[in-house]
């Protein structure tokens, strides 16, 4: 008889525990998965698949806008909130069945339950003992709101995907990917948006270029963003709310979006009981083989608080599966690591920003601004910013960033290039799909300066398609 009733437990069944107990089941190991809420967890039900469905339904709007100016008599007329949410869940339902129906397939047992420890070895799923030879902890994280008086009057991102009606004004606090997202689909839709944030420009980390474009985006279209401002409590006023501000000022609206960030999920996960070591800020610590501080157990995924991101926690639990099961032990690469934000207009990036690249050395900046084809018909006042920062010495292009519409298709293949290692001159050499907006990466001439210039930020853009 087995030493255990399992040769693998993942507790969490989202992206990277279904990949994960999918691909060691496939090697013939004896798995099962634990999920307490919903298969495919946050990128499916709460996350990327509903936030871009309404990305695309904003995106709408404004083409059927743009369409008249092509020749096209569309009367854009109301949109339909209830029509858009119905659809969206459809889809979140399908592709939530087909997470745990891939689980099964693959020969894994499921539980639809909460899995905590008991001891190292053993764990209490929803109310039963289950014993592993090895345990996987892909619990993801959670939302959380600011500590202000009154802020349970306010969403969070789970709550976007429960409204019922689309908000006339919303108040989003936060200038991370989930804030300035939801400010272009709330914007999209027709809501009057106020973006409140302490930075000086949106999205902390990303490139300066690509902050301040979103920055003037943003305003372009009608967000108004309150900067340098801190929350400091929620209050009913009649209908709606008032936000108060650091500043003294109140924004009223009818609903208030927390965008304030995620904290891994760890709290009740008996952890002590198993002797893993969680960081000051509740993520399992784990080596590069993400194993923790017990050899037996692993974690993957947001609940390891690295780069929170769907294909990340695909990839490291795939790639832990390999090493465990599949006789090919192997890492994923946190490096180099392509992202999209899909605000309005899309922002993504591979590599390394100029900040990031000028602290290791020289570096030469090629930079292009310019108004996309599509926009110079639409008059719609939209430009694209496309962005290389190139290793002065090795003209390996360390960082490729673009500000515009379909960044996000585009910087996928951009991505192969710079882990492959290109060079400028191999992006020279490529020739470019004419006529588009990402041959500019192929024909960016000019350096446009060296690192730590700022760049200017007026209308004329460098590249040929301007
Ligand atoms: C609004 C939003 C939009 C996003 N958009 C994108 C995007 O466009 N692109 C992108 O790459 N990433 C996006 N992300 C991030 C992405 O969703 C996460 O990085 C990804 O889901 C992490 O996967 P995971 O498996 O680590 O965790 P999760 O997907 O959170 O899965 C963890 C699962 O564990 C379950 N669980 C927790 N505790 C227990 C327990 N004790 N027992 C059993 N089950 C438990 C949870 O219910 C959950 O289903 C977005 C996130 C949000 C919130
Ligand atoms: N397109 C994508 O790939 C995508 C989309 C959404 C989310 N995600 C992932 O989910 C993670 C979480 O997203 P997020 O936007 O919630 O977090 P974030 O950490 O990116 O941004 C949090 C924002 O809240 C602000 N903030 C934090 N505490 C605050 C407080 N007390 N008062 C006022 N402001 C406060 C921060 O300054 C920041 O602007 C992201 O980091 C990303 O990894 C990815």
């Amino acid at each position: 008889m087995a030493a255990y009733d399992f040769d693998l437990f993942v507790i969490g069944g989202g992206s990277a525990g279904v990949r994960c107990g999918r691909i060691a089941a496939g090697y013939g190991a004896r798995v099962a998965v634990a999920e307490a809420r919903f298969w495919g967890g946050t990128c499916v039900n709460v996350g990327c698949v509903p936030k871009k469905i309404m990305v695309n339904a904003a995106e709408y709007g404004a083409w059927a806008d743009d369409a008249r100016a092509f020749g096209w008599d569309i009367a854009k007329g109301a949109h339909d909130f209830a029509a858009l949410a119905a659809a969206r869940d459809a889809e979140v339902t399908r592709l939530s069945a087909i997470y745990s129906r891939l689980l099964t397939n693959a020969g894994a047992t499921v539980f639809d339950a909460r899995a905590s420890f008991i001891d190292p070895h053993t764990l209490d799923v929803g109310g039963k003992r289950v014993t592993a030879e090895r345990i996987v902890i892909a619990t993801g994280g959670q939302t959380v709101k600011p500590l202000i008086p009154g802020a349970d009057l306010g969403i969070d991102s789970d709550g976007v995907f429960l409204l019922k009606t689309l908000p006339k004004r919303i108040a989003i606090v936060g200038s991370g990917y989930i804030a300035v997202e939801f400010a272009g689909v709330f914007r999209g839709l027709g809501s009057e948006v106020e973006l409140i944030y302490r930075a000086e420009r949106p999205l902390r980390g990303f490139d300066e270029d690509m902050r301040a474009a979103l920055d003037e985006a943003m305003e372009a279209d009608g967000i108004r963003q309150h900067r340098g401002e801190t929350p400091e409590a929620l209050e009913r006023a009649g209908e709606g709310l008032q936000l108060r501000l650091s500043s003294g000022r109140v924004i009223a609206a009818d609903t208030v979006l927390f965008a304030t960030g995620r904290v891994p999920n760890t709290a009740t996960l008996g952890l002590e009981a198993a002797g893993v070591t969680v960081s000051a800020t509740g993520a399992v610590v784990v080596d590069a083989e993400h194993a923790t501080s017990q050899p037996h157990i692993f974690a993957i995924g947001d609940v390891t608080d690295r780069l929170n991101l769907t294909p990340m926690a695909t990839a490291v639990g795939h790639a832990l599966a390999d090493t465990l099961f599949g006789k090919t032990p192997r890492r994923a690469s946190y490096e180099n690591v392509p992202t999209a934000v899909f605000s309005s207009p899309p922002i993504a990036t591979v590599g390394l920003t100029e900040e990031e690249a000028a602290a290791r050395g020289p570096v030469d900046i090629y930079l292009s601004r310019f108004t996309p084809l599509r926009h110079t018909i639409s008059k719609r006042t939209r430009r694209t910013t496309m962005k290389l920062v190139v290793d002065q010495k090795t003209r390996r292009v360390l960082g490729a960033h673009m500000l515009g519409d379909d960044a996000a298709e585009i910087m996928q293949g951009i991505g192969i290039a710079v882990v492959m290692g290109a060079t400028k001159e191999d992006f020279d050499r490529t020739i470019g799909i004419h006529p588009t907006a990402a041959e500019e990466f192929v024909t960016l001439r000019t350096r446009t300066r060296e690192a730590g210039i700022p760049a200017p930020h007026g209308p004329a853009g460098t590249g040929a398609s301007t």
